[in-house]
């Protein structure tokens, strides 16, 4: 192989050669293979096709896991829902619909006070200019679009391109002039730590070639030829860590395809990076998480650490459909439905990278970002009912008390929040079509992932509990009658909206009600922080250098390790936190 990195199959991988071991070759894992490393990793690498690669011709679904399915949810009818994560080489940022959206400073600000410390907007802000390589859009496209950017905050040199689609359907016009006119003011930048207003979406899009930029490509594609230290296998499972008393020395790793077992050694470190949904369960399978939950099923106990799978927040959402008498045309549907438009933009596509394919996953540019007083006037009355809950009511019965304090911590940080015109707790989105769509971004209600059984390949019990706490419907009723004043604006009147699902513009509260718990989908497969970075009093899992409490030579890395969720989209944040997480693996090892 000389010096390139290897792709090796579990036959072949030496189960001694390795200073670190990640497992789970994610979006966050690929970023910190900056080692002498062996990445283990459960899906394969993507075929390089149109439906990864063209943004476009979007279509995530070869790469989902396809074996969790959640607990039943009493806020939203006693639904069931299938759980949406990747799994292929590159995880979430293989298949995501590409957005980057950093989150606001304040929220920062309060994963410091929970316990991580060094993770606030300005320790990241030199990790996200290392992330990225910022394309600016012509300037005469941008000031025709209203695109407005910070040079400042952005980097120019790193590894994932960041740029704006340089098409536009003409109704996005009409969606920004609406916000407008319901007093929202433009985003200087979204992404420089003050996150509320109208904007246009940032995308990891490679601008010259019109393709995705992801960590399959980036982190590992682009370094290989020069890394004879990085080994990846995939489509392969990490079952459990593997320790010497608290220490970990390895992984245990079973290739589905034989059932065989094997260990691998890791010399200086073993980094779990999962993702939301499977972090927690190794953890737990290799006997740190809820002592009781190990006990019953037989693990011997590593560290008792309650916190693992607790605090468990994902982002719901509300589509709510339109019939207009007078649509504008082109819209999103189009590149579906219109034969000859879909003809001409493969055309443009194909000669200059531009066009409507590279927008993804049928969105327009534009969306705004309410702060809690933007949504709604009645934000004091709904702060005091927030203020009004227990957490204990929230959790299950038996939550430990040391999740219920970080979660009580937590709560104190959420109302300050919502009391702030700076933070975020929701986004809408008009696709220029049918939908529009309504992402609830900090929810108050928490969730929890807990393993069934002593087995990696047993889906793990999944209980979004979305609606736990009734404040997280009172944001949504508020957003939807938000959407529905953004409806009526003259510039969105013009199109004769007649709106349709969930609620066919009923005004009972009581259907208004009943429609929504039927038609919130509980996650944006931004499943997080299942394994926090908070202080060990308040649950957590992580000290603020990404280890494990009571462990050696065991860290974590990615989605899982946020505190709080973030009032965006989670993957900027973690290629700069997988950026910084490199860095003090590094320093730790002296590497
Ligand atoms: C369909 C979809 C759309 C999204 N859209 C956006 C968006 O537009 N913008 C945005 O910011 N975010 C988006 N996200 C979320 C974002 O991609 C994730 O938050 C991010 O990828 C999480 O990074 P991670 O490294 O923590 O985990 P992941 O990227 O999920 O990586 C974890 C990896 O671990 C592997 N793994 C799991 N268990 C095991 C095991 N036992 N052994 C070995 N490997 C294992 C998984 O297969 C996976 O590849 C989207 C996600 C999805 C799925």
């Amino acid at each position: 192989t000389g010096r390139n990195a290897v792709v090796v199959d579990s036959s072949s991988v030496a189960s001694s050669d390795y200073d670190y071991i990640i497992a789970g070759g994610g979006l966050a894992g690929l970023t910190i293979a900056d080692l002498k490393v062996l990445v283990v990793e459960a899906g394969p690498f993507d075929g390089q096709e149109d439906g990864v690669l063209v943004p476009g011709d979007y279509n995530p679904s070869p790469y989902f896991w396809y074996n969790t399915i959640s607990a039943p949810i009493a806020g939203l009818l006693n639904q069931v829902f299938f759980v949406i994560a990747g799994k292929v080489v590159g995880g979430g940022s293989t298949i995501n619909a590409m957005f980057l959206h950093r989150p606001a400073a304040e929220e920062m600000a309060s994963w410091e006070a929970l316990g991580a410390k060094g993770w606030g907007y300005s320790d990241l802000l030199p990790y996200w200019k290392k992330s990225e390589t910022f394309s600016p859009p012509n300037a005469a496209y941008a000031a025709a679009h209203n695109i407005s950017y910070q040079d400042s905050i952005h980097g120019t040199s790193g590894p994932i391109h960041s740029s704006y689609a340089e098409y536009d359907y003409p109704g996005g016009a009409n969606f920004w002039t609406a916000g407008l006119s319901i007093g929202q003011k433009k985003a200087k930048d979204i992404n420089n730590g003050d996150a509320v207003g109208l904007f246009n979406l940032l995308r990891a899009l490679n601008p010259k070639t019109g393709t995705r930029s992801y960590a399959r490509t980036e982190h590992y594609d682009r370094v290989k030829a020069t890394r004879p230290n990085y080994s990846i296998l995939p489509s392969t499972l990490v079952s459990k860590v593997l320790f010497k008393n608290k220490k970990a020395i390895g992984v245990e790793i079973l290739d589905p395809a034989t059932n065989i077992k094997k260990n691998v050694t890791a010399k200086r470190e073993v980094v779990v990076s999962a993702g939301g949904v499977f972090t927690p369960q190794i953890l737990q399978l290799s006997g740190v998480g809820p002592k009781a939950l190990l006990q019953s099923l037989g693990i011997p106990v590593v560290v008792d650490l309650p916190g693992v799978g607790q605090n468990f927040q994902d982002q719901s959402s509300l589509a709510i459909n339109y019939n207009y008498t007078n649509p504008i045309m082109p819209n999103t549907d189009s590149l579906v439905n219109n034969v000859t438009y879909r003809a001409e933009q493969e055309a443009i596509y194909n000669a200059t990278r531009k066009g409507a394919l590279t927008l993804c996953a049928s969105t327009a540019n534009q969306a705004i970002a309410f702060s809690l007083q933007n949504a709604t006037t009645d934000y004091a009355s709904i702060i005091a009912y927030a203020k009004a809950q227990k957490p204990s009511d929230i959790y299950p019965n038996g939550t430990h008390p040391t999740v219920l304090a970080g979660y009580a911590a937590q709560r104190q940080q959420q109302y300050a929040q919502l009391a702030s015109p700076g933070s975020p707790i929701a986004s809408v989105f008009w696709n220029t079509g049918s939908t529009t769509t309504i992402y609830m971004l900090r929810p108050l209600s928490r969730g929890t992932i807990n393993i069934v059984a002593p087995d990696v390949t047993v889906p793990v019990s999944l209980d979004f509990r979305t609606l736990s706490d009734d404040t997280d419907l009172k944001m949504t009723l508020a957003m939807f009658a938000k959407n529905r004043e953004i409806m009526k604006q003259p510039s969105m009147k013009v199109l004769g909206p007649t709106e349709l699902t969930p609620a066919n513009g009923a005004t009972n509260p009581a259907v208004v009600e009943t429609a929504l718990r039927g038609s919130i989908q509980p996650s944006n497969a931004h499943q997080c922080c299942t394994t926090p970075m908070m202080k060990l009093e308040y649950g957590g899992v992580l000290a603020n250098d990404l280890t494990v409490y009571g462990t050696s030579n065991l860290s974590v890395a990615g989605v899982s390790t946020f505190p709080l969720t973030v009032g965006s989209a989670p993957s900027s944040t973690l290629y700069a936190a997988a950026e910084k997480a490199a860095d003090l693996i590094k320093k730790r090892n002296g590497t």
